[in-house]
């Protein structure tokens, strides 16, 4: 069976895609709005504003790359879909980020959970920072309209043996748990979705919104980075979009300029990506919030050894979770946690387990066996996790400061002794904390003892994310947020946040369908106030 490249079709129908690398000279451009970077937020935005006719240019720093590029090859995609070659790190190098980098952003590379924002993250925004606009029946519709947009439903087929061993060992306590849904249509169940959907099922910003964003006349502009944006004398308006073509590599600068004018401009750079943006270009940011509270859902985990055959890195990634462990916070001091499982392919899996050499090599030999329970931790809601801090590097590139505090320290010992319990209640042989320090231990009691003397640090601990949000926070006033609930600069007219960089605590659950929903909420706004003129 053939697969149809989308991509493929859409460049032989003539859509205007320029390819920054294969520039001669400079480029100048202006459209009604320019969209930077094409992830959930950007792609989701360039759709809404082509179909309403206005002129779009989508300007994104990643290679277009298609189906026939997706090789399930890890040695393949790291380097060419991710932030940093999936290498990204905090700054203290305590915490190890996934990030996109190619048309289509993090949702070319994402697992596919789709969760909405939960009830009580809203909650909590709307009674504790003033977002009072955002109640559940008010953004029902946004996830409605999302939710059929990217074929978002149940996942039918059986979880594979990693999933389901979290359900048996949850079931085993009498610890809630529930089935993932996701965005997929027609999906083969194999379970490289962190390499880009080699059958085009996923259902991701690259097959779905920006085809039909080319298609209604929308230019796309890759491995063109936005350095900065310039504005007028005052401030108060965005005039310029600085920005450079990269060489055929995608890092480094040809040394081509590409400028672009337009009423509106749009930041869907992603949180790290959009913050930066702001700080270069040192728009007004009289409290200095832009980079501030910038949330990662930090990640922990547990590896377990089962008699049987696990392969977890076979089928699809994420159908079993379990919020059980979510709202033990509130406000008091104490960190909530959210149990799934990641996909476990040998060379993330190499860097993230422990040790080296003779014991490392035996530990990847164990990996068709071993189960893989994650926990992340619900950052942003107490005082000891206000999250982290994106600063800029001499030349201007980001870096995401990022201390693990003692409330998260805390969050994730907890973690780890959850999951080591549930993994020997769903009938492990042996479970090993990712920590440095940590050996197999074979039975509860032992574990226990283990992680309560494990040491607390960073790096020793292995801590990851890709979930990153925050950065450029919605407030209510300009004194709380860097934009509106409607992802408007407070102090810049023509600039909209649309990504992930502007919630103002982490989720609580995996984010994209929260960026989808409020992409379109914030798309739709920014269009009705274009069209008033
Ligand atoms: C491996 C992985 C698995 C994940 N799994 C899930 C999951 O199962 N469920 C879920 O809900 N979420 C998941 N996520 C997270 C989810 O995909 C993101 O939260 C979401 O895509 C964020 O959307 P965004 O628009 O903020 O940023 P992104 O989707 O990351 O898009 C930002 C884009 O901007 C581009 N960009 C950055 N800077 C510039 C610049 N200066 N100039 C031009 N372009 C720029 C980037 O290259 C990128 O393409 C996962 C993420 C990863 C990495």
């Amino acid at each position: 069976m053939s697969i149809v490249d989308p991509i493929a079709e859409g460049l032989a129908r003539g859509w205007k895609v320029t390819d920054g690398a294969t520039l001669t000279g400079d480029l100048s451009l202006s459209a009604d709005v320019v969209i930077v970077g094409s992830g959930a937020g950007g792609g989701m935005t360039a759709e809404r504003l082509a179909k309403a006719g206005l002129s779009v240019i989508l300007v994104e720093e990643g290679a277009l790359r298609s189906s026939r590029d997706f090789r399930l090859d890890e040695a393949k995609a790291y380097p060419e879909l991710y932030q940093e070659a999936a290498n990204r790190q905090t700054a203290d190098k305590g915490i190890t980020i996934l990030q996109g980098r190619t048309v289509g952003g993090s949702t070319v590379v994402n697992w596919t959970s789709s969760f909405r924002t939960p009830p009580e993250t809203l909650a909590y925004w709307r009674d504790w920072l003033g977002l009072k606009d955002l109640t559940d029946a008010a953004l029902a519709p946004w996830f409605e309209l999302a939710e059929q947009r990217l074929s978002v439903s149940d996942w039918q087929i059986e979880p594979n043996p990693n999933n389901s061993l979290l359900g048996k060992g949850c079931e085993a306590l009498g610890i809630s748990h529930g089935r993932v849904r996701r965005n997929v249509k027609g999906c083969w169940n194999l379970g490289y979705c962190g390499m880009g959907c080699p059958t085009n099922a996923k259902q991701s910003m690259l097959v779905t919104t920006i085809p039909d964003a080319l298609d209604a006349s929308a230019r796309l502009l890759t491995r063109v980075r936005v350095e900065r944006l310039l504005t007028s004398e005052d401030g108060s308006r965005v005039e310029l979009v600085g920005a450079v073509a990269l060489d055929a590599t995608g890092i480094r600068p040809t040394g081509r300029m590409v400028t672009l004018r337009a009423k509106e401009i749009v930041l869907s750079a992603g949180a790290i990506g959009t913050p930066a943006i702001l700080l270069r270009s040192q728009l007004k940011d009289p409290l200095r919030l832009t980079g501030t509270r910038t949330f990662l859902h930090p990640v922990c985990l547990s590896g377990a050894q089962f008699a049987e055959r696990v392969e977890p890195f076979n089928g699809a990634p994420q159908t079993v979770y379990s919020d059980h462990f979510l709202r033990v916070d509130a406000i008091d001091g104490a960190v909530g946690y959210k149990l799934e499982v990641p996909p476990v392919h040998p060379m993330l899996a190499a860097v993230t387990l422990c040790g080296f050499g003779q014991r490392h090599a035996e530990l990847m030999q164990t990996l068709p066996n071993m189960q893989v329970t994650l926990a992340l931790l619900r950052d942003g809601f107490n005082p000891g996790s206000m999250g982290g801090k994106v600063v800029l590097r001499d030349d201007g590139t980001p870096v995401l400061d990022y201390p693990i505090s003692d409330t998260l320290w805390d969050g994730i010992r907890r973690a780890w002794l959850t999951m080591a319990e549930v993994q020997f209640a769903a009938g492990a042989q042996s479970v090993l904390t990712m920590h440095e320090l940590a050996r197999p231990v074979k039975s509860w009691a032992e574990a226990k003892r283990q992680i309560n003397n494990l040491p607390l640090k960073p790096v020793l601990a292995r801590v990851v994310s890709a979930h990153v949000m925050g950065g450029a926070a919605m407030g209510p006033d300009e004194q709380s947020g860097v934009v509106n609930a409607f992802g408007q600069h407070w102090q810049v007219k023509n600039l909209t946040v649309i990504d992930g960089s502007v919630f103002p605590t982490s989720i609580g659950a995996n984010p994209q369908l929260s960026v989808y929903a409020f992409a379109l909420r914030a798309a739709d706004a920014l269009q009705k106030r274009m069209a008033g003129g």
